[in-house]
């Protein structure tokens, strides 16, 4: 039988690095790696960048195909800071997409500008999330490491410089750092929060290689290495994924979003207007407390994580880290509600519906960037008005009966849950495969049939749950407010 070409994709996420090993012409998944990182909560969220690459190392090997595979790339966590030195070692622990502390700094950036500006110039209204916001709180707290920073670089980014040498990006995860554009970076952006283009990697095209392994590395030296992207990006072409087609990841971070052919423009800031990994755009929601939050709960009800009950007025949100939609960075968790019969089982559920809430109320506004921009007879009347599409539910939480079910009562919708794991690491995949192919990398994912799994038929939604839930965020926006602190 003739070998099979193998191809390695890679998720490096918050918590993890996962490799999988990969058939390129049929998907299958050959090998597997998987090593644990550890993020820094005592001031904000930092990671340390080496330790990233070590996990990646012990990962890749871990596939067994290492030293027989025709190509890689990396699906990364987005927008935190990398800030690498002369030498290229970093000058401090990497700022990661959950680190609130760069609120003050983002407000700043959307009261000088204006959110209209930024949804019409950047496509998005930059959060504490965005790497600007990161790069402008470096400045004004640690101005010895800003100024000994020689080159800024994105998770995904740094990876693929230390595997290839080449300083490189992609327009996926460049997209979430409130300087690019289609056209380029953005000298008013760049000049206003004092960051040099030159310490900025090139944006290599989708479909080209980003550069070759160099000896030293867990591959054979030249293998060819693409682009890499951000994670959701990367999920979006490990899914194949077209436009209207609505995706719920459930991990760290949970998100909501589509591949869309339109710019979105959001000056809520509640849709970000990313790019995609190809030539089209991912608007996307994101919440920073979704799985480990509701861990957390779980725990501190000393209950399993899909031990939860129906019923009850209770409204638990679990803003444990602050939150970002709604855009509380401040916040910190609030139970309402309760009662002399609530269950524990009951504020289970609660916390499952006070973390999916938020994702689900942005959903509309998501899939509306292709529809409300078709024309006005079809405004509205487009993916967003068909709640029979089924939401392709991915990421750890996706495998949690406890997740599925509240996904589906409070949207109302179907759920599809793909039978492949690892959409991150098999969009990377299907990349590297593209590479050797020729063709699209969401072509090879559709061709490998990874968006394939059952559909769980909708539930009735569950309005009452929507409406306590709304009106405690609103009490709370009211109570904690929005400011900067
Ligand atoms: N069976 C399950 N039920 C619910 N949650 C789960 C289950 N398995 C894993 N998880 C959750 O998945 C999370 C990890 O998801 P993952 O998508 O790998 O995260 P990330 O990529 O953000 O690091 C963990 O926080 C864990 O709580
Ligand atoms: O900030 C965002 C999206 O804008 C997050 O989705 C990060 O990309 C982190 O992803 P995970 O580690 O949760 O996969």
């Amino acid at each position: 039988m003739a070998h099979p070409q193998v191809v390695i994709g890679v998720d490096s996420s918050t918590q993890s690095t996962k490799a999988l090993a990969v058939d390129a012409d049929t998907g299958r998944v050959l090998g597997e790696g998987r090593a644990p990182h550890r993020v820094d909560s005592r001031h904000g969220q930092e990671s340390d960048p080496d330790q990233w690459w070590d996990a990646l190392t012990t990962a890749v090997a871990a596939t067994g195909w290492a030293d027989r595979a025709q190509a890689l790339a990396i699906g990364g966590q987005q927008h935190g800071l990398v800030t690498l030195d002369a030498a290229g070692a970093p000058v401090r622990p990497a700022l990661l997409w959950n680190d609130v502390r760069s609120a003050p700094q983002a407000a700043d950036l959307v009261r000088k500008f204006g959110a209209d500006w930024w949804a019409a110039e950047l496509g998005s209204v930059p959060g504490a999330s965005f790497t600007a916001a990161k790069w402008a709180w470096l400045r004004a707290t640690e101005p010895g490491n800003a100024d000994r920073t020689a080159a800024v670089r994105l998770p995904h980014d740094y990876l693929t410089e230390r595997l290839t040498g080449t300083a490189t990006t992609d327009r996926g995860d460049a997209s979430g750092t409130g300087w690019w554009t289609p056209d380029g970076y953005h000298a008013t952006v760049l000049d206003h929060i004092g960051l040099d283009p030159a310490l900025l990697p090139a944006v290599t095209p989708a479909g080209t290689a980003a550069g070759h392994a160099l000896p030293g590395g867990p591959l054979r030296p030249g293998t060819p290495i693409a682009t890499g992207t951000g994670d959701n990006m990367a999920a979006a072409l490990g899914l194949g994924l077209t436009p209207g087609t609505p995706v719920l990841s459930l991990g760290t971070s949970g998100t909501v979003y589509t591949v869309a052919r339109n710019r979105p423009a959001d000056p809520t800031g509640t849709v970000a207007g990313f790019a995609d990994a190809l030539d089209g755009w991912l608007p996307l929601a994101c919440t920073l407390n979704c799985t480990l939050a509701v861990d957390r709960v779980a725990t501190l009800l000393g209950r399993d994580r899909q031990d939860v009950e129906p019923g009850g007025t209770a409204v638990l949100l679990p803003y444990l880290d602050g939150e970002r939609t709604p855009a509380l960075p401040h916040a910190s968790g609030l139970l309402h509600g309760l009662r002399h019969d609530t269950t524990p089982g009951q504020l289970l559920q609660a916390a499952y519906d006070g973390a999916a809430y938020s994702l689900l109320a942005a959903l509309d506004d998501v899939l509306a960037v292709d529809g409300a921009t078709a024309g006005a007879a079809t405004a509205g009347a487009g993916a967003a008005a068909d709640p029979e599409r089924p939401i392709l539910l991915i990421g750890g939480g996706a495998q949690g009966r406890a997740w599925q079910d509240t996904v589906r009562r409070l949207s109302g919708r179907p759920v599809q849950l793909p039978a492949a794991r690892e959409l991150v690491a098999l969009g990377a995949a299907a990349q590297a495969a593209a590479l050797l192919t020729g063709e699209s990398a969401d072509a090879v994912a559709r061709r490998w049939g990874t968006a394939d799994g059952p559909v769980l038929p909708a539930l009735a939604r569950d309005d009452a749950a929507l409406e306590r839930i709304a009106t405690t965020i609103s009490q709370m926006a009211a109570l904690q407010g929005n400011g900067a602190h």
